[in-house]
C-alpha cells in the first residue's frame, strides 16, 4: 500500500455528492484513510485483495455500503493479480479473505455473493477480469443512485413545518457510501431544499465517527452541524429541539430489527420517550431477509484499546477490562420508518418488510 495525497482536481465533483472516500482506477483502488481524519487527508493505493481486507478490518474505509463497494473492487483486483491457469480457486480464496474482514455489515457479504455469481458465469480469466471490474463499478454507481433516491423518499414523509432540526449518530455520509450518504444524504437533501434548521451530530464514541467524520464532512459543505457528546442527546431531545432522529444501518433483518453503531438503540428508546420520530436510512443491500430477527446478527467487538485510548491519549488504566461492542440492535417497534431506495416502510414489521422484499 502506498500513500497518495488527494489530487486538487478531485475537489471539483466532491461538492455535488460529498467527500468521496473510494477512487477506482481499473488497476488500483484508492481509499481515503478515515483513521486520520479530520487532521490529515491521506489516500492508500491498493492492488491486492488482502490489502483491501486489511483496510476494511482496520477501518481505513468503514460504513456498511462503502465496505461492500471496497470489497467488490477487492475481488476485481484479485482477478487481475491471479496468474494461475486454474483461476477459480485463488479467486475464491480472495473472496474468503475479504469476507473475514468484519462480521456485521451485510453489505459486505451481499457484494461478495454478487461478485461470486459474476465469476461463476465467466469461462476464462480474461473474461472474469473484465466482468468483475464492471460489476464492482456497477455496485458503486448503484449505491450512489440509491442514496439520491432515498433522500427523495425520506423527504416525502418528513412533512413537519420547516425548517426543523434533526439528530444523527455515527457517520453515514459520502465517506461511508458510494457518495451523498444514507442518513446524511437525507440531511443533505433537507439542507439543499431549505428545510434543515440544524443537525445535531453525536460524537459517537469510541471511534468518534461523528466528531471526526460527520462534523468534518458537513462543515466543509456549510451544512449547519452542531457536535454534541453522546450523553447530551437525551437533553437535546428533552429541550424539544429535534423533530427526527435519522440513522443508518449495517444490517436490517426480516422483521425490521436494525443493527447499527453502538448507541443507536439508546437513541431509539429516548426518541420514543420524547415523541420524536426515528428513521433508519439504508439501501436494500443492507437488508438481510434470510435473518429472521436482530437476535441472530453477529455483533462485532473490537479491541479494548479503542475505549482506553483516543488518538494515543490514555483515558483509562491500561489494564482495565473493556466491553467494546461496536454495534447494537434496535427492535423494529422503536422505528417509525425504514427508508430504502425502494421506498418508505412505516412501522416496520415482518409483514411490512415482506411486502417490499418478499417472504424470506
Ligand atoms: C451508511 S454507513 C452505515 C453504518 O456503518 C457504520 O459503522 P462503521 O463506521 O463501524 O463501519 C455505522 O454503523 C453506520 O450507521
Amino acid at each position: 500500500m502506498t500513500d497518495i495525497s488527494p489530487n486538487a482536481n478531485d475537489q471539483a465533483d466532491q461538492r455535488t455528492i460529498g467527500t468521496v472516500a473510494i477512487r477506482w482506477h481499473g488497476h488500483q483502488l484508492e481509499l481515503l484513510d478515515q483513521r486520520l481524519l479530520p487532521a490529515d487527508e491521506q489516500w492508500l493505493a491498493l492492488t491486492e485483495a488482502a490489502e483491501v481486507a486489511s483496510c476494511i478490518r482496520d477501518m481505513v474505509v468503514r460504513g456498511a455500503p462503502a465496505i461492500g463497494i471496497s470489497a467488490a473492487y477487492g475481488v476485481a483486483l484479485a482477478a487481475r493479480a491471479i496468474e494461475e491457469e486454474q483461476w477459480r480457486e485463488p479467486l475464491a480464496e480472495a473472496v474468503a479473505i475479504l469476507a473475514a474482514s468484519r462480521p456485521t455489515a451485510v453489505n459486505l457479504f451481499w457484494a461478495l455473493r454478487r461478485m461470486e455469481a459474476v465469476a461463476e458465469a465467466c469461462s476464462t480469466l480474461e473474461e472474469a477480469r473484465e466482468q468483475l471490474a464492471k460489476a464492482a463499478e456497477a455496485i458503486h454507481a448503484e449505491d450512489l443512485a440509491a442514496n439520491l433516491a432515498m433522500a427523495d423518499h425520506a423527504l416525502s414523509v418528513m412533512t413537519d413545518e420547516a425548517p426543523f432540526s434533526v439528530l444523527t449518530h455515527c457517520n453515514t455520509g459520502a465517506l461511508a457510501t458510494g457518495g451523498y450518504g444514507t442518513a446524511l444524504g437525507v440531511i443533505r437533501r433537507l439542507h439543499e431544499t431549505g428545510r434543515l434548521q440544524r443537525v445535531y451530530a453525536d460524537e459517537t464514541r469510541p471511534w468518534l465517527q461523528g466528531s471526526r467524520l460527520t462534523a468534518w464532512e458537513l462543515s466543509r459543505e456549510g451544512i449547519p452541524v452542531t457536535l454534541n457528546a453522546d450523553g447530551a442527546a437525551a437533553w437535546i431531545m428533552a429541550r424539544g429541539d429535534v423533530r427526527w432522529v435519522i440513522v443508518g444501518a449495517d444490517r436490517i433483518t426480516a422483521n425490521g430489527d436494525v443493527a447499527n453503531k453502538i448507541g443507536t438503540y439508546s437513541l431509539a428508546v429516548l426518541a420514543r420517550h420524547h415523541g420524536i420520530r426515528f428513521m433508519v436510512v439504508a439501501p436494500s443491500s443492507t437488508v438481510d431477509m434470510k435473518m429472521a430477527s436482530g437476535a441472530a446478527i453477529p455483533i462485532e467487538e473490537r479491541e479494548g484499546t479503542e475505549v482506553r485510548q483516543v488518538g494515543g491519549a490514555v483515558l483509562a488504566p491500561q489494564s482495565v477490562d473493556v466491553f467494546n461492542p461496536v454495534f447494537d440492535v434496535t427492535p423494529a417497534e422503536l422505528i417509525d420508518a425504514i427508508v430504502t431506495e425502494q421506498g418508505v416502510i412505516e412501522q416496520p414489521s415482518a409483514e411490512t418488510m415482506a411486502q417490499v422484499f418478499g417472504q424470506p
